[in-house]
């Protein structure tokens, strides 16, 4: 049965949930999606501390304090970060405090030290403090019991820290997808081998496995299955255990194209064979047990651009992602593209912010077994189907890919 995109993607997203949640060091936690809502145990700042090294004091004190009439007070404590005050601050005493260091009990204000000089025990001050102004209130950022962090968050650089802070030292996070990558095809080679006549080398595990990654799971590579519908059955009843199971080549309608007689075999239900995007068109996506079974193309660019559209989204959400889609942008054609399509037409591109806007260039060779333009495109121009030529000038959507 061939569908639309928007079916494909609908189809194959219904059948997916979230996997389970595991417990993982934070040090690993990178990319990865938190499974629950973060919540502080305590306030932070944990107390009340000083943003510069200087002297804690009553800000009333120093109020009137200048150049010209400093104001003599009498140093009670020494107060390095990690120490806890000992003594209060009362009127006319002040105590020397490092930057992050908790503030004495009735402090108001932090003097810095080049304002300050100290001598036996007496500091003389040039400046006055303004009160609260330079001191950090307990839980100022945040407070105990604050909902932090909501559950689907990515742990970026910013969550990693935030979840060390709060002392999340193993958070909770989805389990990632483990998609099981075989190469079908009795010409398709092993890179490490010579190449003989006839053959190609399989790039399609390669590049897959990196998309795979980018999506947030973990690609498990099961190598090549010859044009032999046994030899696909046994490497795929090794991948049973993955959560998701990609093949590649044999989905179109040569005499050695055997996925979909696998399926059938197999008792793998077929959800739909073809999807009205070029390239990319043949996509065999079936399900058995609740698992979903896709066959790629086995050109390059058709496998790779129906991964992104297709699988990627599949793989967001069993990652306990809550947004699957790629950002899309308007852009202004920087060349003629003038190759009709009956289907909703996928190519790379070179895309780039100019003037506040962006201009976005099709990048050349994009035959649907070739991939090189996929080395420096950052975005695909998406061109609906039965789209007349597009003259240089025109605005299209563009799918962003990769930052700018
Ligand atoms: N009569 C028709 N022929 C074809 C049709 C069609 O509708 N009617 N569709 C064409 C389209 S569109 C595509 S896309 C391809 C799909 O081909 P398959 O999925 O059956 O893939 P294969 O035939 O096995 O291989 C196609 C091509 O890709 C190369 N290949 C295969 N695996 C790899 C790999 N792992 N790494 C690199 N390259 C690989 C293979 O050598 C072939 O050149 O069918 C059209 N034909
Ligand atoms: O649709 Mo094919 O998938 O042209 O490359
Ligand atoms: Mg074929």
């Amino acid at each position: 049965m061939a569908v639309s995109l928007d079916m494909a993607q609908d189809k194959l997203l219904k059948t997916v949930q979230p996997l389970a949640a595991e417990e993982v060091a934070l040090a690993d936690c990178w990319r990865r999606v938190l499974a629950g809502e973060i919540v502080a145990d305590t306030d932070f700042p944990p107390f009340d501390r000083s943003p510069l090294d200087g002297y804690a004091l009553i800000a009333a004190d120093v109020a009137e304090a200048s150049p010209q009439q400093p104001v003599v007070l009498e140093v009670v404590d020494d107060i390095p970060a990690g120490n806890v005050p000992r003594v209060a601050v009362r009127p006319g005493t002040a105590a020397k405090i490092m930057t992050g260091a908790p503030v004495p009990e009735g402090a108001t204000g932090v003097v810095r030290r080049e304002d300050v000089r100290e001598e036996e025990g007496r500091a003389t001050v040039f400046a006055g403090a303004g009160v609260d102004n330079n001191l950090c209130r307990r839980g100022e950022e945040i407070a105990a019991g604050e909902k932090v962090i909501t559950a689907g968050t990515v742990v970026n650089a910013g969550v990693m820290g935030l979840l060390a802070l709060l002392g999340v030292a193993r958070p909770r996070v989805y389990k990632q997808p483990r998609v099981a990558l075989l190469a079908t095809g009795s010409e398709v080679a092993d890179i490490e081998a010579p190449l003989k006549p006839g053959a190609i080398r399989n790039s399609n595990s390669y590049m897959l496995a990196a998309q795979v990654r980018d999506a947030g799971a973990e690609p498990v590579l099961f190598g090549i299955a010859r044009d032999e519908i046994a030899a696909i059955i046994t490497r795929l009843s090794d991948a049973a255990d993955c959560d998701l199971i990609v093949t590649t080549g044999g989905v179109s309608a040569g005499d050695y194209d055997l996925v979909a007689d696998v399926y059938r075999e197999m008792g793998i239900d077929v959800l739909f064979d073809r999807v009205g995007i070029k390239p990319g068109m043949p996509v065999l996506a079936g399900l058995k047990a609740g698992k979903l079974y896709i066959g790629l193309s086995g050109n390059p660019a058709a496998a790779s651009v129906a991964f992104e559209q297709i699988v990627r989204p599949v793989l967001l959400k069993m990652g306990g992602r809550r947004e699957w889609w790629r950002p899309r942008a308007k852009a202004l054609l920087t060349a003629p593209f003038t190759k009709p399509s009956g289907a909703t037409r996928f190519v790379w591109a070179a895309c780039r912010p100019v003037n506040g806007g962006l201009t976005v260039e099709p990048l050349p060779l994009q035959g649907n077994g070739m991939l090189k333009s996929a080395v420096t495109a950052n975005a695909m121009i998406v061109i609906p189907a039965g789209s007349p030529p597009l003259a240089a000038g025109s605005v299209v959507e563009v799918c962003l890919l990769a930052d700018l």
